[in-house]
């Protein structure tokens, strides 16, 4: 057997796949192949080498080795030619510059081999494949490199601007079409895509009328239906095969003409470019179908359909693209009768609806995008598009077997489905940008326009406040602009007959006769020297001058107070000593009937009548019986503080008509705070009000801070405008509407709010006190509790006008106007008034208006206008809630939910807050009713519902 195994052996190393029998010189050599193969050593893991690639390593080493010295020899004889080239270069440079036949064979010898040593090499080196540490193989593709996708696309992309341009050169809406049908086909639930063929059978019916049925086929239309975009895809891909095969054959003949001719007069270019489209669907479609006799058959048709394509291009000569050669060819497919899969195919309202596909396409016609930006700007649909043809044609040709051929469909599928809802959103983004047809028209590069500077600096971030307040308070002035208008026009200030006016005479000669005798007496029996020289007689009091003789000092009467009280039998007296601006001192002595004060005879008084400032208001009568009025821009803020029923209310009330009566709703806006809910709700609903009447106390905390917010706004605006007040502003406005009203804001019962909010009503009030004056907005506090928790130094400092009515002792009245004098005044409207700028308080009586004639006024008013409320309360107190509310609340509120109870501790560890925050929040949850009450150290449980939850996240 020794013969046979030399022999065997002979054809060994010629026969690398063969595997005989174990012999000692195959061993000997598959062990020199593992040593000589083995990996070095390392923790990568390597692909394991079989016994027969170490075969085939051995026997391609062996063939590089030959291949190694021909490619010695090749170089070797590359060198040769290129000295002999170097020294015919070298000659000619010396002699005539001209190439002799010799040198030219020399030279194309010389590329011959330098070819043929570049293809030995590149063969060599190709089959030489040697293992390189740092090349880590593939677990998959080993070390074959996977495909490169940027190739893919490079050629996809390639083919894309080809298409484009034959369509353009075409000016067929081939893109349209295929967009309808797939827009049709998608219409359909794809998730049944391969349990009913009947059903997809009528969809293709319905939605393709011009299509034929073929119900012996139901595998057909399953994947017409399940491939719906695909279809068209795969039609570019067949007509591009088809154009290659028409080129290639350069034999076109007609197998119908006239059936193709007869077709072309009933329809149009475009709805045979649609028939045609979706009939060459089913013929794909068709293609794909799994029996491969069908298959065949298919393919013979579309020969078919190519060679009845040339008569039609010769005859038109319009079909100057490949396009146009794949749009024909598709409609002539459609009606050939040879397509046995078609032929018992009827056809459903044919004319009708290829009309409506005209239509549809006429109404959706780019021309421009087509014309002009289509080539330059290709969509990323039309992109994916034209990979899914590129992708289509190469399964068609390479997978012909059935089962291939359904994973390919499955995989078509899976890419149609994905294109066409890319290609939906695409539509969408369509239909809303036709809507701004005419915008983009003027911009004719959708260039994307990049911010230089993508940081917000402060500079940056202040320029954009500014301008957008600035926006705010022309929007202000437009809208009160509107308003202002129509007030102007039809306001009419309320008469003065609405208002009652007594006639009060009474003589009082004898008691003031009375009195001054007892003066007198009194004052000579303290051996003081002084007499009475001059009787005031007012509403309430009266006022008897003394005249001290020289050497009496003033305390001297002013200590006898009480004395003279006795002996006068008074229920009070108040000595002024002395009276400003006179020699005497005031004996102010109660009447014995007082006499009411009416607002009317203050209104009535031409002072009044005459009085250019809008804020004019009527106080009352002095001691002496003359009207006393008050402008409050001079004020500009007052505080008005008194026991109660000393007349504060009233004292407000007659502000407020006095300012009805000179102020227009224009000129000047009031803001009433009514913590006492009774006192100015009368005023609700008159257009001066820039709010309701607000009676909360959150709600007027937070009207406050409005008003120091406009107070802001206000002087932001002079700034811009270079004045300083509003009076200069409103000056320089030159229309009405321009101008800014008055703001009067009005507390009656300051204490409930200093209760409620003392920090941000006392720092509301001080800042509007501080600053408002010159900004017009001007503040009236009441209350009836002048201690400084209420009064505070803050406020008092920057309320320089007081009131001060009767008062129950000396410290309330050094409370509200620095000295003593308010605790004896008599109540009912008595008071003491400290106006800007005096120090010495004036004696009034202040003006008493019943609540008929406020409601006269008011009515009045009211039918002059609606008011034009800023705000509402409810507003406010919204805001307010808001404002208290932690950031985290609802975060809180979720967690606590989530967990089932809730404590500080868990609420601090979870948010990484501190304590103080974390039991703010649990005690605004329990506030709201979100969890229960504490319970010692156990957590709380949890009382909200997710209902409560969406709740709260509406209100926040
Ligand atoms: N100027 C006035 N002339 C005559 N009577 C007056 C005058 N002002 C007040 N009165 C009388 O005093 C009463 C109480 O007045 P008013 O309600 O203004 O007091 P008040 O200080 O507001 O009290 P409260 O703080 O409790 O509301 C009025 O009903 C009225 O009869």
């Amino acid at each position: 057997m020794d013969w046979y195994k030399k022999w065997f052996s002979f054809y060994q190393d010629d026969e690398d796949e063969w595997l005989g029998p174990t012999n000692d010189a195959v061993q000997s050599k598959e062990l020199k192949t593992k040593v000589t193969y083995q990996y070095p050593k390392s923790s990568t893991n390597r692909p394991l080498i079989e016994k027969g690639e170490g075969k085939h390593i051995m026997h391609h080493r062996a063939n590089m080795k030959e291949g190694m010295s021909d490619i010695r020899d090749l170089l070797q004889r590359r060198h040769e030619a290129d000295i002999r080239r170097y020294e015919k270069k070298k000659e000619k440079t010396s002699s005539a510059p001209q190439l002799g036949p010799t040198s030219k064979q020399n030279n194309q010898a010389s590329e011959a081999i330098s070819n043929d040593v570049h293809e030995v090499r590149q063969e060599k080196i190709h089959k030489k494949r040697p293992f390189h540490p740092t090349e880590i193989p593939s677990p998959i593709y080993g070390f074959q490199r996977r495909k490169k996708q940027d190739d893919i696309i490079e050629f996809e992309l390639t083919t894309f601007e080809r298409n484009a341009e034959n369509k353009k050169l075409s000016g067929h809406e081939f893109h349209d079409d295929q967009d309808e049908i797939r827009e049709t086909v998608q219409s359909r639930d794809h998730s049944n895509l391969y349990e009913d063929g009947q059903e997809k059978e009528q969809i293709t019916i319905n939605q393709l009328p011009n299509r034929k049925e073929k119900t012996d086929q139901p595998e057909y239309s399953q994947q017409w239906a399940a491939t719906n975009s695909q279809i068209t895809d795969k039609e570019n891909s067949l007509s591009m095969k088809i154009e290659v095969q028409t080129e290639n054959n350069g034999d076109k003949s007609t197998s119908f003409p006239d059936m193709i001719q007869s077709k072309q007069s009933d329809f149009d270019t475009e709805t045979q470019d649609l028939s045609s489209l979706s009939q060459e669907a089913i013929g794909k479609m068709e293609e794909t179908t799994p029996e491969q006799e069908k298959n065949q058959e298919i393919n013979d048709d579309f020969m078919k359909a190519e060679r009845t394509e040339a008569p039609l291009l010769t005859s038109s000569e319009t079909a100057e693209s490949g396009e146009d050669i794949q749009l024909t060819e598709w409609s002539i497919e459609t009606e050939k009768p040879e397509n046995h899969y078609l032929q018992d195919v009827p056809t459903v309202n044919q004319d009708s609806k290829q009309q409506e596909a005209l239509e549809f396409e006429k109404n959706n016609q780019e021309p421009v995008m087509r014309e002009d930006e289509f080539a330059k700007e290709p969509d990323d649909d039309l992109n994916k598009e034209t990979v899914t043809v590129e992708e289509l044609t190469d399964t068609v040709e390479i997978d012909p077997t059935n089962n291939n051929m359904e994973k390919v469909e499955a995989k078509e599928i899976q890419k149609a489905k994905s294109m066409n809802e890319h290609k939906e959103n695409v539509a969408k983004e369509k239909q809303s940008g036709k809507r701004n047809d005419q915008e983009q028209a003027t911009k004719p590069t959708t260039k994307k326009h990049l911010p230089f500077n993508v940081l917000m600096l402060k500079k940056d971030r202040e320029f954009l406040k500014k301008k957008a307040e600035q926006q705010i308070f022309q929007q202000m002035a437009a809208a009160a602009t509107e308003t202002n208008t129509v007030e102007e026009q039809d306001y009419q200030f309320p008469s003065r007959n609405l208002l009652n006016k007594f006639t009060f005479q009474q003589s009082n000669d004898e008691w003031i006769e009375d009195q001054k005798a007892i003066l007198n007496n009194t004052l000579r029996s303290f051996h003081v020297g002084a007499k009475v020289v001059d009787v005031s007689v007012g509403p309430t009091v009266t006022r008897f001058e003394l005249s001290p003789d020289m050497g009496v000092k003033v305390s001297k009467i002013t200590n006898l107070t009480d004395d003279l009280k006795l002996s006068l039998a008074a229920k009070e007296i108040r000595i002024e000593a002395p009276i400003p601006g006179k020699h005497t001192i005031g004996i102010e002595v109660p009447n014995k009937i007082s006499r009411p004060v009416y607002l009317r005879d203050i209104i009535d008084q031409p002072s009044f009548i005459d009085a250019n400032s809008p804020l004019t208001a009527a106080l009352g009568l002095d001691i002496t019986g003359k009207p006393i009025m008050t402008d409050i821009k001079k004020m500009p803020h007052g505080l008005i503080a008194g026991a109660t029923g000393s007349g504060k209310s009233v004292c407000i009330n007659t502000f407020i008509i006095s300012l009805l009566y000179k102020a227009r709703p224009e000129e000047v806006k009031l803001l009433l705070i009514d913590p006492k809910m009774v006192e100015l709700s009368p005023y609700n609903g008159i257009p001066h009000l820039i709010s309701p009447v607000i009676t909360d106390v959150k709600a007027a905390t937070q009207a406050l801070k409005w008003a120091v917010d406009e107070m802001e706004r206000r002087y932001e605006l002079f700034a811009h405008s270079g004045v300083r007040d509003i009076s200069k502003f409103n000056e320089k406005c030159e229309m009405q509407e321009q101008k800014l009203p008055y703001i009067v804001i009005i507390i009656d019962e300051l204490a409930d709010l200093m209760m409620m909010a003392p920090a941000d009503v006392e720092e509301a009030i001080a800042r509007i006190a501080q600053k408002a004056r010159a900004c017009g907005i001007h503040l009236l506090i009441a209350t009836q509790r002048p201690s400084v928790d209420v009064i505070t130094g803050l406020i008092k400092a920057n309320v320089p006008t007081r009131i001060a009515f009767s008062v129950s002792s000396q410290i309330d009245s050094r409370t509200i106007i620095d000295i003593s004098g308010a605790e004896r005044l008599l109540g009912k409207g008595d008071m003491l008034f400290v106006a800007n700028g005096t120090a010495k308080p004036v004696r009034i009586q202040g003006a008493f208006i019943t609540d008929e004639e406020i409601e006269k006024v008011v009515d009045h008013v009211r039918t002059q206008g609606e008011p034009n409320y800023l705000f509402e309360q409810e507003e406010l107190i919204k805001k307010s809630d808001l404002a208290e509310n932690d950031e985290l609340l609802y975060e809180a509120c979720e967690y606590a939910l989530e967990q089932g109870n809730i404590s500080t501790s868990s609420l601090q560890r979870h948010f990484r807050i501190g304590y103080n925050r974390a039991a703010r929040i649990i005690e605004l949850m329990e506030e709201k009713g979100m969890i229960s009450e504490a319970k010692g150290s156990k957590p709380r449980d949890v009382l909200m519902t997710n209902n409560d939850l969406d709740q709260l996240k509406e209100l926040l």
